[in-house]
């Protein structure tokens, strides 16, 4: 497909002695959001993190629009524009809400209409500005990471369970948000809460085991409980 903005082909990675990944495929097409389902331990975390090259494929390939980033250092394919919320949300405690977002800014100064964006996103993001990141709550916590990711434009954002933990009206806040920042770029999300996903994703990509058992469109798969149950099983909250 000539209209995906990454492609991963029969990628390999192994953890130490274990095979985890065996042979992913899958295209992600450009802009909306593309979810990446599975049960626990399925290997969507590992994918994640092969995209981003904290693991390393052994076996295939890569490719970030026309770049091949398999055997791309991480910070050069964040360069490419590839931001990584991981599922702990790599935010810094003791650091405060504005040095946790300036850390993320690549030259360590705000751009005002960015910043302005951010705070009507996630108005707790203003008003939590000075306060050191340990004292937020799960919510704030994860709209903190979501923001690091956002504060400067980026092509491709990748993100791993972020409704994890959360109450069910700050997953509905954070269904907006999603959306709005969907309409500028492209997001890979993984997920569990199957009800986030699909209110979200336009494709869907379901891995069990290492391997991609199905790829599809969102609304097929939220029309058809049956291939639910048999590719989810009971492992997400489908209601
Ligand atoms: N550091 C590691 N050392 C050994 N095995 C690992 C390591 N990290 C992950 N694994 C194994 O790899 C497999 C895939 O893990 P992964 O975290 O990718 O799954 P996941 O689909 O993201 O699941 P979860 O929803 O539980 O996070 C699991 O069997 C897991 O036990």
């Amino acid at each position: 497909m000539s209209d995906a903005i990454l492609r991963l082909d029969d990628v390999h990675t192994d953890i130490a002695q274990y095979q985890i990944l065996h042979g992913v495929s899958f295209d992600v097409p450009e802009g909306g959001v593309h979810v990446l389902l599975g049960r626990n331990g399925a290997g969507k975390t590992t994918t994640l993190r092969t995209i981003m090259g904290l693991w390393r494929a052994r076996k295939g390939a890569i490719v970030f629009r026309h770049h091949d980033i398999t055997a791309m250092p991480t910070p050069d394919i964040a360069r490419l524009g590839i931001a990584f919320v991981p599922e702990n949300m790599g935010i810094f405690g003791g650091l405060t809400v504005e040095e946790n977002m300036r850390l993320a800014t690549t030259s360590g100064q705000f751009d005002k209409d960015r910043l302005d964006r951010v705070f009507a996103l996630f108005p707790a993001m203003e008003k939590f500005w000075a306060k050191q990141a340990f004292a937020l709550s799960g919510g704030q916590k994860q709209m903190l990471a979501i923001s690091r990711a956002i504060i400067e434009k980026r092509e491709m954002i990748l993100i791993d369970e972020p409704t994890k933990g959360l109450a069910p009206a700050i997953i509905r806040a954070m269904i907006d948000a999603f959306r709005e920042i969907a309409a500028e770029t492209t997001i890979l999300l993984v997920e569990q809460n199957f009800l986030f996903a699909r209110s979200l994703g336009r494709g869907v990509t379901v891995i069990d085991d290492g391997r991609i058992v199905h790829d599809g469109d969102m609304a097929a798969l939220a029309a058809d409980e049956g291939l639910q149950t048999r590719l989810l099983s009971l492992s997400l909250e489908a209601h």
